[in-house]
């Protein structure tokens, strides 16, 4: 029999789970209940089965987020929508993530819109500068505050993180520190980018691999290239932020910009797998779980399982 992954990490094996039940980097609710979902679903139980010792942090509790989503339409900056409260819960988010870390705990960060990802990913790497950052997703959320077309923060993240605007960046999210360098981020599953951010990524000379790379050179080659790319030396800690809609909409229906063509179920989770298997994995997002979006039962619980599945993949779990 061939080995399976062989994993030679998680020294501490210990987990915060950071709660970011938030929808105002985006306009549909319901996607503030994935952490809920996810929790309910067993994902807590099923990583201390995998060894871990999971705690569960919220920094966002209690502060009625969902409702302020709705209320709040006074709060935009040129054409950014809801900058106050994007920039009021990533600072949060931030704290915890940043607390978790440094105590040496991985922290996994449970979405809410894919905007947390600020929060997160200055967390991280106010701890480890030298992180890189793999980004999954159908989308290469690095939109600008000039080149937003649809206002929403959960397509700028990458460019906050990277300080690509600071002109125009909202006052805020002017806490949000430039800590991404180019060659410290590479995406995987990209199929639907809009043309400014093609002209980013170019620009950059950010590694991005679409989808007609995955099919090209096949997902195991495009994920050596992609750390190749931004940890040649394979020492670096890297940051793993998984938006659910990279995973084609056939698994994953509940999630609000899904966009067909995408990752099968099993490449979905055998990029978690390799990733757990380089043993550099610090910090993870899960993103963009929508349960409000479902059409039936079972596309909550598809979306939901999916979800759970790459974390615990991310975490060591093997098929043998
Ligand atoms: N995290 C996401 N699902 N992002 C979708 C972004 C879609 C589009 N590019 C926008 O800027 O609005
Ligand atoms: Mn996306
Ligand atoms: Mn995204």
């Amino acid at each position: 029999m061939l080995p399976g992954p062989h994993y030679d990490f998680f020294a501490s094996k210990k987990a915060t789970l950071v709660l970011a039940p938030f929808s105002g980097g985006q306009g549909r609710s319901g996607v503030e209940d994935g952490p809920k979902y996810m929790l309910k679903h067993g994902l807590s139980d099923q990583l201390q089965e995998l060894g871990w010792d999971v705690s569960i942090s919220d920094p966002l509790a209690g502060e009625n987020y969902e409702q302020r989503n709705d209320q709040d339409l006074s709060d935009v900056y040129e054409k950014v929508k809801r900058p106050q409260l994007v920039g009021e819960a990533t600072e949060k988010i931030y704290h915890a993530v940043k607390d978790v870390i440094s105590r040496g705990e991985m922290p996994v960060t449970l979405g809410g819109d894919h905007s947390i990802a600020m929060g997160s990913v200055a967390g991280v790497f106010s701890q480890h500068p030298d992180a890189c950052l793999l980004w999954i997703d159908a989308h290469a959320d690095i939109n600008t505050p000039s080149t937003t077309g649809s206002g929403n923060l959960h397509g700028c993240p990458v460019s906050f993180l990277m300080g690509l605007e600071p002109e125009n960046t909202p006052p805020a999210l002017k806490w949000v520190p430039k800590c991404v360098k180019p060659n410290k981020i590479a995406y995987i599953g990209l199929r639907d980018v809009d043309s400014d951010e093609k002209r980013i990524l170019k620009e950059h000379n950010i590694k991005s691999f679409s989808m007609y790379h995955v099919d090209r050179y096949g997902l195991n080659s495009v994920i050596e290239m992609a750390l190749q790319a931004i940890n040649p030396d394979g020492t670096s800690p890297i940051h793993l932020s998984y938006d659910v809609d990279a995973i084609d909409p056939l698994f994953v229906p509940a999630t609000g910009t899904p966009v067909r063509g995408g990752l099968t179920l099993r490449e979905s989770l055998f990029l978690a797998e390799r990733v757990a298997e380089t043993g550099r994995l610090i910090a993870l997002d899960v993103v963009e779980c929508n349960p409000s979006l479902a059409v039936h039962d079972i596309h909550i619980s598809d979306t939901i399982s999916a979800g759970c599945a790459v974390a615990r993949c991310a975490m060591g779990e093997t098929l043998l």
